[in-house]
Formats: structure tokens, C-alpha cells, sequence
């Protein structure tokens, strides 16, 4: 049997920075990984999805050369050569991670999947393994309705889109969340025929209900979007998949496509590794209920991180999260808070949409009730740079406290929201003011300009500073 001070069960992001972290406190520690390394983010996610988007963000901006007066036709899409460098490029990425994977001692990396016998013994096929302290970081996969396991090869998931070989004609996504809104898009800008269908309503990950109508209408204006579908039938005829569903106009359809993408959540990695041979406490998902600035569970000597802890699946969270869990479980019992940063996220979609600190909903719960907060805003239809660079579209909203002026968080739905939620984010680990946030520098002519204009008329709102005026003409022009 072999003894360890700390197992790392998952070789990803999370369980790579457990292992590290675990290791500079000098302790007997191994990572099991039951798949292939190189992590989900290189492989199957967030890099493989990016350059994806940047393959359909190239024709588009092609195709919208013409409204400044280039005319350029419409664009020659190449699937194979798409589908080539979405491949070359992805391998290339994970060839990294493999290479940093090589540099951990052969003794301290174990080939399989794991399972625990009990809180201190882990099942690795033949083998088994004793440790003092153990670190789950086993990911999530994707997750879809039973019945669609019909379809056989022509239901798709992210892994299988990167995979291909050439751009299919046409596609059925389900789930306009994030993964869907990223990948449909895409396939639809680089001329596959997409139509996508959610529930419910919901589209990204929005809460505020007036920034996400506005990502419902923005989205639908460019392919089919129907977030709250009827879809009654969904079955496998010859290579296609036929979908019978009720139209945006109440009208009955059936479209035949050559795949359905399931883009309907993921599902962490906890329900097959022997958690039923424990006693820990499970969430109503059956995940292991975990301090988030520990990563401690119930099981004192057991720490989860990254996506099987269905906290926030994100990959700065996954390594922070995996580097706070294999500190804590190699100095334990002396365990320690780590440190937790602002949340934000981002989708790739265009326009992108972002969130910054707490969301609309969890402030609506928190200060609705005493009506302790106010909401600034700024449209993008009419903001200078984004005009002229013909990205004007969207809506920022600003939530800040009453009395103190603090800037609680944001929802956005518009052009470079992945920068604009950067710096909110970090005024909002400082703790800053509406106004403090007034007194840093704004360039002329920006995008940056929008978010002055929604400080301004949140401030005015909180009564911290004065009405906004119809426009503010010291700024410059259509700030
Ligand atoms: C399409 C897509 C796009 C994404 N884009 C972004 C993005 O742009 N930005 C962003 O921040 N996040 C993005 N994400 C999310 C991000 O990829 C994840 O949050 C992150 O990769 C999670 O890391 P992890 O270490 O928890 O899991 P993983 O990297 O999945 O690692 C878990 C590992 O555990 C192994 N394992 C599972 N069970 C066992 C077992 N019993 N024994 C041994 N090993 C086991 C698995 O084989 C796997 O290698 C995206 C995800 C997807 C799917
Ligand atoms: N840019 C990024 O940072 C990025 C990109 C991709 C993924 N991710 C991470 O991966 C996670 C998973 O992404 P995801 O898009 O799979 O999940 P998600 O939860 O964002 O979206 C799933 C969507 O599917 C819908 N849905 C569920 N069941 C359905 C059904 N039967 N029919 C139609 N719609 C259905 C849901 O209402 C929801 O809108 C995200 O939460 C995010 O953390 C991040």
C-alpha cells in the first residue's frame, strides 16, 4: 500500500495547483488523474472555445467592413482550414500544460481513477493508496437529458466540436448559457445554420432581467434564439437530427439539423468516486459542502477545489481554489483562510457579456428589502468610440450601496466587456467608492467613457453627487 501525507485525486487546473502548493510544504504528496493530463481549460474549454470565437470574430468583422465603406464581399469560409487551426492550436496549448506535467517526479503521478474505501484509503485500480489528507479536484463534465442518448454520434458536446474536421451545414443547440452563447454564435459566423433553444428564459448568466432581455433581443436579432422553446420531439433520422417545436410565433416547426449541441450545464465529478464509503456532508446536488476560504469540507482532513466543488467553475477560481486546498491539506490542522478575490466572469460572445462582485439578484435579496441600493446605468447605442467603431451596442449597469456610496457590482451586455469587468473588478476589491471611482482618469475618446457616465448617474441616484445632466458636455463628444 502506498502512504502519502496528501492525495490530489484530478490532474486539471485545480489538483495541478493543490499538488504544487502541497509540495513546497515539503510533504510526501501524489496526483492521480484517471483521463489524459493537459486539463479541461486547454482541451476541451476555455482555449479551444476562444479560438473558435476568434475564427468567427475574423469573418464577421469581415462581413462588416462594408458599412465603413470597404468593401470586401462576403468572406470564404474554409471549415477544414477553421477546424485545422482550432486543433493545431489547442494541441499546442496543451503541449504546455503536458510539459509542466513531465517536470513532476514519475513516483508522484498515479495512472487512474479513484475511488475512496474510506476517509484515509483511496482505490486507484490494483493499487491502493493511505493518506493523512486528501484533495478532490475532479472537475465536471457535461450534463443532458437522458432520452437524448438516441441521438447517438449526432449529439455533440464541446469536446466533440473540437474535434471536427469541418464545419457541419446545420446545428440544434440547447442551452443559451455560456457555452452555448460562445459556441453558437461561432458555428453561426462562420455559416452554420444554428438555432437555439433554452428554458426557462435564462440567457448567459445574467440576473438582471433588463440587461439579460437586452442579450435576448441582441442574440435573436442574428440567429434563432428562443431561451423559454417548446420543443415536443427530438429524434434521430438517418445522420440528422428532427426537432418538431412551436416557433417564436406560436406556429408549429420541424427542422432537420446535422447535430444537436447539448450545451445544458455541467455536472461535477463527485458522484462516482466512492463518496457513498464516507460520511460527508453532500449539497442538494450530492456535492461535498465546502468553506470557501478553506476549501475545508466536512471531513476535516478532506479539501475539494476547482469544478467538482461546484462553487464557482471558472479557471482562476479552479487554481485558486486548488491552491488554497493542497496548502490547507499539507499544514493541516493548522489550516488557513485564503485568499478570495472579487468574483468576475466573462462570455466571448459579441457583444460580450460580463459580471463583476455580487449580482443583481443576490443584491436585490440582500438590500431590496430596505431599499439600500441604486442602480446607475449607460447605454452603448449612443456612446463616441463605441460608434465609431460600430460596436455600439449594449447596456452597463452599476449597483451602489445608499449612505455609503460603496460600488457593490455590475452586469454588462457590451463592446470590450471583458476589459470594462477587469477594471471594475478590481475598483471593487478595493472596496471603492462611486466616487472615489469618479476620481480616476478617463482617456478621450474610450469605451471606458460609458462606465463614467453610469458612475455618474449612479452617483446622482445615491445622492452622493449632482443629476446627471441630458449629456456631459466638458467630457468630449458622446461620452
Ligand atoms: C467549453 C468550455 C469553455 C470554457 N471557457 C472558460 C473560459 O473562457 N474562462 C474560464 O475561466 N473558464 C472557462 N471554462 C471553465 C474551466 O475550463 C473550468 O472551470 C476549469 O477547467 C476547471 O478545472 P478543474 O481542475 O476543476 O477541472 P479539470 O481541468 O476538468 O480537471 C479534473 C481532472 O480530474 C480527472 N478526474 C476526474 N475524476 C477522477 C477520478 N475519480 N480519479 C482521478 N482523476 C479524475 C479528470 O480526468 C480531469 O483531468 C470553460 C469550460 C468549458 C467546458
Ligand atoms: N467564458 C467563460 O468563462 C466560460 C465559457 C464556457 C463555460 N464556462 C463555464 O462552464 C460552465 C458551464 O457552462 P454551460 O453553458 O454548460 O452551463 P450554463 O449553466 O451556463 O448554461 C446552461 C444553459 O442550459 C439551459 N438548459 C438546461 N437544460 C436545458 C434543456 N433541457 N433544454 C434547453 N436548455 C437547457 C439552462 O437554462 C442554461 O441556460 C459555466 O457556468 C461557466 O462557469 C465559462
Amino acid at each position: 500500500m502506498k502512504q502519502l501525507d496528501v492525495a490530489v485525486i484530478g490532474g486539471g487546473t485545480a489538483g495541478l495547483a493543490a499538488y504544487r502548493a502541497a509540495k513546497e510544504q515539503n510533504q510526501s504528496v501524489a496526483i492521480i488523474e484517471g483521463g489524459p493530463f493537459g486539463t479541461t481549460c486547454a482541451r476541451v474549454g476555455c482555449m479551444p472555445s476562444k479560438l473558435l470565437i476568434a475564427a468567427a470574430e475574423n469573418a464577421h468583422q469581415y462581413e462588416k467592413s462594408a458599412a465603413f465603406g470597404v468593401n470586401l464581399g462576403r468572406p470564404a469560409i474554409d471549415g477544414q482550414a477553421v477546424m485545422k487551426r482550432v486543433r493545431d492550436e489547442r494541441d499546442r496549448f496543451v503541449g504546455f500544460v503536458l510539459e509542466s506535467v513531465d517536470g513532476i517526479p514519475a513516483e508522484d503521478k498515479i495512472q487512474g481513477f479513484a475511488k475512496f474505501i474510506d476517509a484515509n484509503t483511496l482505490q486507484v485500480g490494483e493499487q491502493t493508496i493511505a493518506a493523512k489528507r486528501i484533495v478532490i479536484a475532479t472537475g465536471s463534465r457535461p450534463a443532458w437529458p437522458a432520452p437524448w442518448q438516441s441521438l447517438g454520434d449526432r449529439l455533440v458536446v464541446n469536446d466533440d466540436i473540437f474535434d471536427w474536421h469541418d464545419l457541419p451545414e446545420s446545428v440544434a443547440v440547447f442551452g443559451p448559457g455560456v457555452i452555448g452563447l460562445e459556441l453558437g454564435q461561432s458555428l453561426h459566423r462562420l455559416g452554420v445554420k444554428v438555432h437555439m433553444f433554452g428554458i426557462g428564459g435564462q440567457v448567459g448568466p445574467l440576473t438582471d432581467p433588463s440587461v439579460m432581455a437586452y442579450a435576448k433581443e441582441t442574440f435573436a436579432s442574428e440567429f434563432y434564439l428562443d431561451p423559454d422553446a417548446k420543443v415536443d420531439n427530438i429524434r434521430r433520422e438517418g445522420e440528422h437530427v428532427v426537432l418538431d417545436f412551436v416557433d417564436l410565433e406560436g406556429k408549429a416547426q420541424t427542422i432537420r439539423v446535422d447535430y444537436l449541441v447539448a450545451a445544458t450545464g455541467r455536472q461535477p465529478n463527485v458522484d462516482n468516486i466512492g463518496l457513498e464509503n464516507i460520511t460527508i456532508e453532500l449539497d442538494a446536488k450530492g456535492v461535498p459542502v465546502a468553506d470557501p476560504y478553506t476549501m475545508q469540507t466536512s471531513v476535516p482532513h478532506i479539501f475539494i477545489a476547482g469544478d467538482s466543488s461546484n462553487q464557482i467553475p471558472l479557471l482562476h477560481e479552479a487554481a485558486d481554489q486548488g491552491k488554497i486546498a493542497g496548502t490547507n491539506a499539507a499544514q493541516f490542522p493548522d489550516i488557513r483562510a485564503g485568499l478570495r478575490r472579487t468574483p468576475i466572469s466573462a462570455v466571448f460572445s459579441d457583444p460580450q457579456i460580463a459580471m463583476v462582485g455580487e449580482t443583481h439578484r443576490q443584491i436585490t435579496e440582500r438590500l431590496g428589502p430596505c431599499g439600500c441600493f441604486e442602480t446607475g446605468e449607460v447605454s452603448f447605442e449612443n456612446q463616441g468610440r463605441s460608434r465609431v467603431m460600430l460596436v455600439n451596442k449594449g447596456v452597463l449597469k452599476l449597483y451602489g450601496e445608499n449612505g455609503t456610496g460603496r460600488f457593490l457590482g455590475a452586469e454588462m451586455i457590451g463592446p470590450n466587456a471583458e476589459h470594462l469587468a477587469h477594471l471594475l473588478a478590481w475598483a471593487h476589491q478595493n472596496q471603492m467608492t462611486i466616487a472615489q471611482m469618479l476620481d480616476m482618469p478617463f482617456y478621450h475618446p474610450v469605451i471606458e467613457e460609458g462606465v463614467r457616465t453610469a458612475l455618474r448617474d449612479l452617483n446622482a441616484k445615491l445622492h452622493l453627487g449632482p443629476a446627471m445632466t441630458q449629456m456631459c458636455l466638458e467630457c468630449g463628444p458622446g461620452c
